[in-house]
Formats: structure tokens, sequence, C-alpha cells
């Protein structure tokens, strides 16, 4: 595990930048495609280095494929939809192909929009363009970018709820999130922990607490979320100075 701490937020989305576009190049270099999962919340405002330039011209952008660790069920133009908020402050910025941004059928309940946002990462293995993660079966995404909330919920995972421990569907649904809106669907803990690499994104004062039981000395017999994630290769925190006051 690598942890970063930067004294400012703009810092922190400059070494953001720097993480990203290393990781898009080493794989386009490797495989000929990059597979990044993005998040809601604060951390596509974190990505506004990578929309301005070195980035936004020496990135490869035509072999970027672009995916959802969670998302809510609302229709793709609310304001409570991440694929509006990515769209907005990332994904209108960059010249990825539309046809590479995976967004949820929005026309679906969140049951039946799991299914089908399974079904396509299904699809997309058998392409070979989302690899598979050899020690678990699970794909295997090359990057994941992380926000984690005051509770230390990661994606749509909350401590305490049952989903937590999911160990066979790839995307789940849940109706009752404690964050609202309450009907989201989810990437589930294998195919998180299965991915590559996972950079955990933590900026401002909110998440002060939870940052210090994932990465201070204290020790809980009931993990949460955040300390469940352990990916395949590496995992990164970048947190600003206010986030890791307390550590
Ligand atoms: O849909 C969501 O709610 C997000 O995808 C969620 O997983 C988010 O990353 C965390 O809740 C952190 O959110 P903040 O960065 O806003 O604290």
């Amino acid at each position: 595990m690598k942890v970063e701490i930067l004294d400012t937020e703009e810092d922190l989305a400059a070494a953001l930048a720097k993480y990203i576009a290393d990781l898009s190049a080493k794989f386009i270099k490797e495989r000929g495609a990059f597979t990044v999962v993005i998040s809601g919340g604060y951390l596509i405002d974190c990505l506004r280095k990578l929309v301005e330039p070195p980035y936004v011209d020496s990135v490869d952008w035509s072999k970027w494929h672009v995916f959802w660790v969670d998302e809510r069920v609302v229709p793709k133009d609310h304001q409570d939809s991440n694929y509006k908020l990515a769209y907005d402050g990332f994904l209108s910025k960059v010249p990825i192909l539309p046809g590479n941004v995976y967004a949820i059928n929005d026309a679906l309940p969140a049951e039946g929009a799991a299914d089908d946002y399974e079904t396509c990462i299904k699809q997309l293995v058998k392409k070979n363009v989302v690899s598979s993660s050899i020690s678990t079966g699970f794909p295997k995404f090359d990057l994941m970018l992380l926000g984690m909330g005051p509770d230390g919920h990661v994606a749509s995972l909350f401590p305490g709820h049952p989903l937590i421990n999911e160990k066979e569907r790839w995307v789940t649904y849940i109706m009752d999130s404690p964050k609202p809106p309450p009907h989201r669907i989810t990437f589930t803990f294998p195919v998180i922990n299965s991915s590559a690499f996972i950079a955990m994104v933590v900026a401002g004062p909110g998440e002060v607490n939870a940052v210090h039981t994932a990465l201070g000395s204290t020790s809980s017999v009931d993990k949460l979320p955040v300390q469940m994630v352990q990916p395949e290769e590496e995992l990164a925190w970048f947190l600003d100075k206010e986030a890791a006051s307390k550590l």
C-alpha cells in the first residue's frame, strides 16, 4: 500500500492526474486498452488536472474504457446521476470514444440494471477488453478510482449492510442505501478486489475519522468497507493534509 499526503487539494489533483496518466501509458503499452472505473462524489472534481495540458494531449484517450463502480438508479440527466456528474466534469472534456463509456441502462429498475451491467461486463471480458483475474476469475479492471464516505463506505457498499459480504455477483443492487438516493447498483467486493490498481481519493474534513480508522493505529473488530479494499497489485491513497490530519 502507498499513501500520498499532499499539502493542498490542488496538489492532490495534480498527483492524481500524473498517477492516472502513468498507468494509462503502462496498460496501453501492455494490452492496448485501459479500463478505468470511476465513482461519484468528490472524486470527479479531483480529476480536473487530467483534462488540462499536458495530460489532455498526451493521454491516448481513444484506448480508454470507462465504467462506474456504483451508480444511482435515476435518469442519466438527473442531478443525482453519477454519469451526469462524470460527463459534466470529466468525460465531456476529453476525446474518449462514446462507445467506450459504459453507463448503466437507466430505463431499468435497480435489479434489472445490475443484471444488465453485469452482462455488459461479461461480454467485454469475453472480448478481452476487460481482463480477467487468474486468481479469482472475476473481471480485473486496470484502475479503479474510489472515493470514501464519512462512514467508511466505498462504492455503494455501506458498513453493516449484507451487500458487503456478496461473494458471487459481479454487480448487485441496493434499495435501501443510507446515502440518498436509495436505489443504486454497485460492483461487489470480489470485483473491486480483483482490480489491478486502486486509487483511494479523500480530501477535506468530512472523512478524517474514517481515514484514521483505515490508516491509523486503531484496531476495531468490525472492519469498515474501506478496510476491505485490497486490489491485486496496488492500493494508493491520495489524501490532502486535512483528510490526513488525525494520522
Ligand atoms: O454514488 C456515490 O455516492 C458515490 O459513487 C460514492 O461511492 C462516493 O464515491 C462516496 O460516497 C464518497 O462520496 P464523496 O466523495 O462525495 O464523499
